[in-house]
């Protein structure tokens, strides 16, 4: 699923309705109805009312549709009308004419100068002042109105977008001038602002509705922005050779832990092992090796000379793919073996993490020799470390870009919506994941899964995407079973099977 800048929503909006072909007020009708779908599952009993904020552009066309819909359906609606431009869409002006006020569904309109009427906080209310059209910070009687919404201690669901939020850059927005939404039900598409952290408090709960936009129109307006569905990361599952052998499915070598932090490779290692690598070697420091057996007996342990930290390694030929730096620590030794391993693995897959990214980073020389496509996973603060501070999200994502361009490396920025960078200025955004995953070691099982990927021969690209799609799904199915407050990065480990048994049904169907 792409993600598109407002113009081009637009655009796709406007294909959809000369090729289906399908006259734009039905098609607000459908994207109105999938709304209210969506507020009647958040909402089931018909005894809740709604107050509806529409504006007069096509968004609050929508709201005066939700509101016809709901009331028919036996929910008490009131809308407020706002009137603050004189041009009211068509379509919103033909929505206009079908409210026939009842017992269920009453309307006021509200000029600039009117005094905004006394919501009750039961109330839910449903903001469709504005969506995808604000391309500068609201006016002061659109702020006046945005402001009393948001003190009014009501639920809001906002509509497409929250009010005032602009779909891409709000750097230069003026943050009391944007709705503050519990959830935010947006149409067929994600837009960017509603992807960023900086803007969780606006957004709320995100869900996406479909409303039938063309597939044509989706797939061939261009855009290097993705979303990572179910759909896409089950298409890039390889399915498993009848005659394979443990040799087919590659050879892992994980350089990882120390002596105050075995944990961190064993959950790498079993991670990898669960995400179907055919052999692993884990690279320990000396005397560790029975701890590590005891937790995982499937793998094959190398240890280091040292019985503190990584000081040397052994022959790397015979890998497929080399994982390094969780739980590695920054030690003067390790950071000289580090280097020398970047030099001795140039043309490996490689996946470094945690301590191995902040030995780049306080060592960039060693940047210069990463292996071409090696995979980073840095999580914002290690990613400042590598590639210096921002002032905004879009300056971050800017910041990702550069980065994963000039070093040939796919950068996984990882959080909510974790941002999956290509060198050749591609993204991918992660769709799954919840915030019980903002545990200790978690970061660990998703350097194993990726690790595990790039041995079995997915591509960096793949190993990325499908890997942070692994992660997240099993985070999910982990979350659902046991809350998010007990979930532990074991948790996620144990959750990888039936991610990958969900991932191969929805292939499969
Ligand atoms: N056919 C379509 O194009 C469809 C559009 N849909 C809805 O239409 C919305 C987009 O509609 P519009 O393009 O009419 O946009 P909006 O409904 O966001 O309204 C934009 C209007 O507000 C004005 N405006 C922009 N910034 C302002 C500011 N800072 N202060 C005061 N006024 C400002 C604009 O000049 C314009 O008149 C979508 O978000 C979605 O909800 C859906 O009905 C699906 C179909
Ligand atoms: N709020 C959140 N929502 C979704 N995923 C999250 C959230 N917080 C953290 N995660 C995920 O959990 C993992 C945490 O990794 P990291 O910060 O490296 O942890 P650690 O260093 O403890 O292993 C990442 O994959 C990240 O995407
Ligand atoms: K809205």
């Amino acid at each position: 699923m792409k993600i598109f800048p407002a113009e081009l929503v637009k655009a796709i909006d406007q294909y959809t309705i000369a090729n289906e072909p399908i006259a734009s007020i039905d098609l607000m009708e459908r994207a109105s109805m999938a709304v209210t779908s969506k507020v009647m599952e958040l909402y089931p009993e018909s005894n809740q009312e709604f107050s509806i904020f529409a504006g007069s552009g096509n968004n609050g066309g929508d709201g005066l549709a939700i509101a016809r819909m709901l009331s028919q359906q036996g929910y008490r609606t009131q809308i407020y009308f706002i009137q603050t431009t004189p041009s009211t869409t068509s379509d919103t002006a033909i929505n206009l004419g079908r409210i026939v006020p009842s017992e269920n569904l009453t309307i006021e309109t509200l000029k600039p100068e009117a005094v905004i009427p006394y919501v009750t906080p039961e109330t839910v209310i449903i903001d469709t002042l504005f969506g995808s059209g604000v391309n500068r910070p609201l006016d002061a009687f659109n702020k006046h109105m945005v402001e009393y919404i948001n003190d009014s201690g009501c639920t809001i669901i906002s509509v497409d977008l929250p009010s005032g939020l602009m779909a891409e850059d709000n750097s230069t927005n003026d943050p009391d001038a944007i709705i503050r939404a519990d959830y935010t039900i947006t149409l067929e598409l994600p837009k960017l602002a509603l992807l960023l952290p900086e803007n969780e408090q606006y957004v709320g709960e995100l869900s996406i509705v479909p409303i039938g936009l063309h597939p044509k129109a989706l797939e061939g307006f261009p855009s290097n922005m993705h979303f990572i569905t179910n759909e896409m990361a089950s298409k890039m599952l390889y399915k498993r050779r009848k005659f394979a052998h443990k040799g087919t499915f590659g050879h892992c070598y994980l350089i990882a832990g120390s002596q105050k932090m075995l944990g961190a490779a064993i959950l790498s290692s079993k991670a990898c092992m669960k995400t179907g690598a055919g052999l692993l070697t884990t690279h320990i420091p000396a005397g560790l090796q029975t701890a590590l057996n005891i937790a995982v007996p499937e793998v094959m342990i190398d240890q280091d000379s040292n019985t503190e930290c990584f000081t040397q390694y052994s022959s790397i030929t015979n890998y497929d793919a080399i994982g390094v730096g969780p739980g590695l620590g920054t030690n003067t030794t390790t950071i000289a073996t580090l280097a020398q391993l970047l030099t001795d693995a140039r043309r490996m897959p490689m996946v470094i993490d945690a301590d191995g990214l902040n030995i780049l980073a306080y060592n960039k020389e060693l940047l210069k020799t990463l292996p071409k496509f090696a995979i980073l996973t840095p999580h914002p603060k290690e990613f400042e470390r590598l590639a210096g501070s921002w002032n905004n999200d879009i300056e971050k994502i800017e910041r990702l870009y550069q980065f994963a361009k000039e070093h040939s490396a796919y950068i996984v920025l990882k959080g909510a919506h974790t941002i999956v960078a290509s060198p050749d200025g591609r993204l991918w955004f992660a769709s799954v994941g919840n915030p019980g995953m903002a545990t200790a070691g978690s970061g660990d099982v998703l350097t194993g899964i990726i690790l595990s990927l790039l041995g079995q021969g997915y591509s960096p690209e793949e190993a990325s995407i499908l890997g942070v799609h692994l992660h997240g799904l099993a985070g999910d199915i982990a979350a659902k079973e046991e809350s998010q407050e007990a979930l532990i990065a074991s948790s996620i480990v144990d959750s990888i099977g039936r991610a990958f048994k969900f991932l191969w049904e929805i292939r499969n169907l």
